[in-house]
């Protein structure tokens, strides 16, 4: 006879890939019935963006078939995103549960068109994001997510002024650019940004989130540390291209990030080849080829992804549209998407290893 015993004793064996734990032993198992030669059950995953999802779905089908005169598995797959651990000596923000800072070496190299593109492609999966664009050099990303004219409004709450983000593509967000006026020098912006940082985290309706993507200044600077030393960070992604020159700017964030006691979960290279509209089945490597992959073994840090140099993608942010929902089948959209699931996968990880 099948019961819900003999289900997860066959079960016990198969594994999350990533946390290459049991997924019983995880608890991702729940609510198993049997109806007739029915077995059904949920899966919790770790992320909705989980990249493995098809894989651990049909490992467990192929699990549970072995048991005797069981005709049909039904797997129900939702997600729980596990909280990032709090600090001591930082302060967490109520309902976020991961903040994941994209930072670069040097500006230009597509940080924000990363940012935007990861927080929707994450959006889409159901996760519940938000981003801050804390780039005061170029705080694009309202442009880059249609909301290049949006305000942001602030509401009196229990415990002071509290901001509403702005809202589209599935995304809530915050920028520099809803409060600086354009024509300011970025001199007189500099001894603004802490005071602005520490705002968009403890002052603003997030409500409830599982992803807090923050589009960081170009550089290592007060943005960073500020960042760092306020809130705890689920961690660092560095975004580079394949320029050797780039190595060094991404060994310098690198650094930072672990001097601060800030994960770097990985580099994302950017403008790795160009696909000609008319040509698309070539690949030029304008700026040389195999600059992330090296600069990911030298530093010892993952190469999460690889994305191309298209025109569509820049169109896109620039009709404040994103690649990853204007064009989700290009190659640079497939990429961000593949980006976004890595990124979630490693903060999972992060997450639960270091409970
Ligand atoms: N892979 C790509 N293909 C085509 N255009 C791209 C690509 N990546 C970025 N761009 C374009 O390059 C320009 C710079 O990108 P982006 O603003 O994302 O860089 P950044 O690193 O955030 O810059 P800054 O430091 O100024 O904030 C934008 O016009 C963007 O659309």
């Amino acid at each position: 006879m099948v019961d819900t015993h003999s289900v997860l004793d066959v079960l016990r064996p198969v594994q999350d890939p990533e946390l290459q734990k049991s997924l019983v032993e995880l608890n991702m198992i729940r609510n198993v019935k049997i109806d007739g030669g029915t077995v059904s059950f949920t899966l919790v995953l770790t992320t909705p963006a989980c990249p493995l999802r098809e894989f651990i779905v049909e490992d467990c089908q192929k699990a549970v078939k072995q048991l005797p005169d069981v005709e049909e598995v039904v797997v129900d797959v939702t997600a729980e995103t596990p909280q990032q651990q709090s600090l001591p000596d930082r302060q967490g923000i109520d309902g976020v549960k991961n903040l994941v800072a994209i930072s670069s070496g040097k500006g230009g190299v597509g940080k924000s068109t990363v940012a935007v593109n990861v927080a929707v492609a994450l959006a889409q999966t159901g996760a519940k994001v938000g981003l801050i664009d804390a780039d005061i050099y170029g705080p694009n990303t309202a442009a880059m997510l249609g909301l290049a004219d949006a305000k942001v409004m602030v509401q009196q709450g229990p415990q002071g002024e509290v901001l509403e983000p702005a809202f589209n593509h599935g995304i809530k967000l915050v920028s520099m650019a809803f409060l600086i006026d354009p024509d300011q020098p970025v001199i007189w912006r500099g001894p603004m940004l802490n005071g602005i940082i520490r705002q968009f985290l403890y002052q603003v309706n997030w409500g409830e989130l599982d992803y807090l993507i923050v589009d960081m200044p170009p550089g290592t600077g007060d943005a960073q540390l500020t960042l760092a030393q306020a809130v705890p960070m689920a961690g660092a992604i560095i975004v580079t291209t394949p320029q050797n020159v780039a190595l060094l700017d991404s060994r310098r964030g690198l650094k930072m990030f672990q001097q601060l006691g800030v994960p770097v979960l990985g580099i994302v290279e950017n403008m790795s080849y160009f696909i000609p509209p008319d040509l698309p089945d070539r690949q030029y490597d304008l700026f040389g080829s195999g600059g992330g992959e090296k600069t990911a073994q030298e530093l010892g840090i993952p190469l999460l992804g690889c994305i191309p140099l298209e025109i569509n993608l820049r169109q896109g942010g620039d009709r404040g549209l994103p690649i990853v929902v204007a064009e989700p089948e290009s190659a640079s959209a497939q990429a961000l998407i593949a980006i976004a699931k890595a990124i979630a996968a490693k903060v999972s990880v992060a997450a639960l290893s270091r409970h």
